[in-house]
């Protein structure tokens, strides 16, 4: 009897283990499924998760490749997050994916695959002319700026620098539509590129796509921008010569060399004249590039309300981050990724000797106090 009994419960439990396996398969064949037809990825994610895998120290070649990449990779007419997905680029990237576009490398379309099996909800919205621009300065700190908007959700913006209104006008504003992101109503379309605001033609080529573009421009110490530019080129060219031998026509005269474009980017006010001949000066807002590293908070806080947004970006997005020394955006919650820019934004300037560094304050001195009074904002530079 108390064998039978044995026999009865050990049959038992053994229909009970082949059932719970049976539906543990059933389990795991339709979450296969599941993932197959691509809902898993279109599972949803905060939006401040979403924009932190945008952020930096991914290799920023590919993910410029991935921004300028068509759509049409993804499936047939399917299009993409990839302008979301997109991330911080210097303008020499750019230029180089632009020569790459739109075919794909190995090693690209391996970066990309991540990227293309977000499914769904790419399809929703529109590709739109962007309503607001960051146009300058290059080293001004646009690409914190832009990284920081990217942030609030009513900002969607490519990645990449399009150099659309400098270099790749000819491609006309279908091909510079076709780089935009989606976007939902409500929301604002955004692209920097820094070289616009040196670019004769830029301003009316701006105004002839929409004469309300609002135009933002990160300035900051035109010195110290001049250094931070040769500090860039140095990067990529070791043999460049002395910062002082370019920056100087004579080392005896100490007559500064006007031609040099990290001397010629620095002269603001010369600049936005060209653009106040097509832009009133409420279509521009004047971001401090030293502000944006010192009080990125307050400073974005008045980008939000120039761009009409709510005030979404704040103190709370914001720490310090020692090692870099520069304000990086927290982590989201359960991230374990970087939040800082990368390698090539914040990177020590090479020293340069002060009565250069003198000669060329005494230089800026009429043009900085110019672009206050034409911008109707003191910057503290001198
Ligand atoms: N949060 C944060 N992290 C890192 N770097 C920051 C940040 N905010 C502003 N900056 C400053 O941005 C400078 C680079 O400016 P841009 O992004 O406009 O450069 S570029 O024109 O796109 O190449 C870069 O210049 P360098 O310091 O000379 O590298 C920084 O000073």
């Amino acid at each position: 009897m108390g064998c039978s009994g044995c026999r009865v419960r050990f049959n038992f439990a053994k229909v009970l283990s082949k059932v719970s396996v049976f539906f543990a398969m059933v389990l795991i064949f339709t979450y296969f499924f599941y993932c197959l037809t691509g809902f898993c990825d279109s599972a949803p994610r905060s939006l401040y998760t979403q924009q932190a895998l945008d952020y930096d120290i991914l290799d920023d070649n590919r993910r410029v490749l991935d921004d300028l990449r068509p759509p049409a990779r993804l499936l047939p007419g399917a299009p993409s997050l990839w302008n979301r997905t997109a991330a911080p680029a210097d303008a020499e990237q750019v230029e180089q994916a632009h020569g790459q576009h739109p075919s794909v490398s190995a090693e690209e379309a391996a970066q990309s695959s991540s990227s293309s099996s977000i499914p769904v909800s790419n399809t929703f919205g529109i590709k739109r002319f962007p309503q607001a621009i960051i146009i300058g300065v290059k080293k001004g700190g646009t690409r914190a700026l832009l990284e920081f908007l990217r942030i609030h959700p009513d900002v969607r913006a490519v990645g990449a620098e399009p150099h659309f209104f400098d270099r790749f006008y000819d491609r006309g504003l279908e091909w510079y539509r076709s780089l935009m992101p989606r976007t939902l109503d409500g929301q604002i379309t955004m692209e920097k590129t820094p070289s616009y605001f040196i670019t004769k033609e830029a301003p009316g080529r701006v105004c002839s796509m929409n004469c309300h573009t609002k135009l933002i421009v990160v300035v900051r110490d035109p010195v110290t921008r001049a250094v931070s530019d040769y500090t860039q080129t140095l990067s990529k060219n070791p043999g460049l010569p002395s910062f002082q031998s370019l920056a100087l026509k004579n080392s005896s005269t100490g007559l500064i060399d006007t031609t040099w474009s990290a001397v010629r980017i620095g002269l603001y006010a010369k600049h936005l004249e060209n653009w106040l001949q097509h832009f009133p000066l409420s279509h521009f807002l004047f971001v401090s590039g030293e502000r944006l590293v010192s009080d990125p908070a307050g400073e974005m806080g008045r980008v939000q309300d120039f761009l009409g947004l709510k005030r979404v970006v704040s103190d709370k997005h914001f720490y310090f981050n020692q090692t870099k020394g520069f304000p990086c955006l927290k982590k989201p919650e359960g991230s374990s990724r970087p939040r800082c820019l990368g390698k090539s934004k914040g990177r020590p300037h090479p020293e340069i000797p002060s009565e250069v560094l003198q000669r060329l304050r005494d230089f800026y001195k009429p043009f900085n106090h110019r672009f206050y009074q034409m911008s109707g904002q003191d910057f503290g530079w001198d």
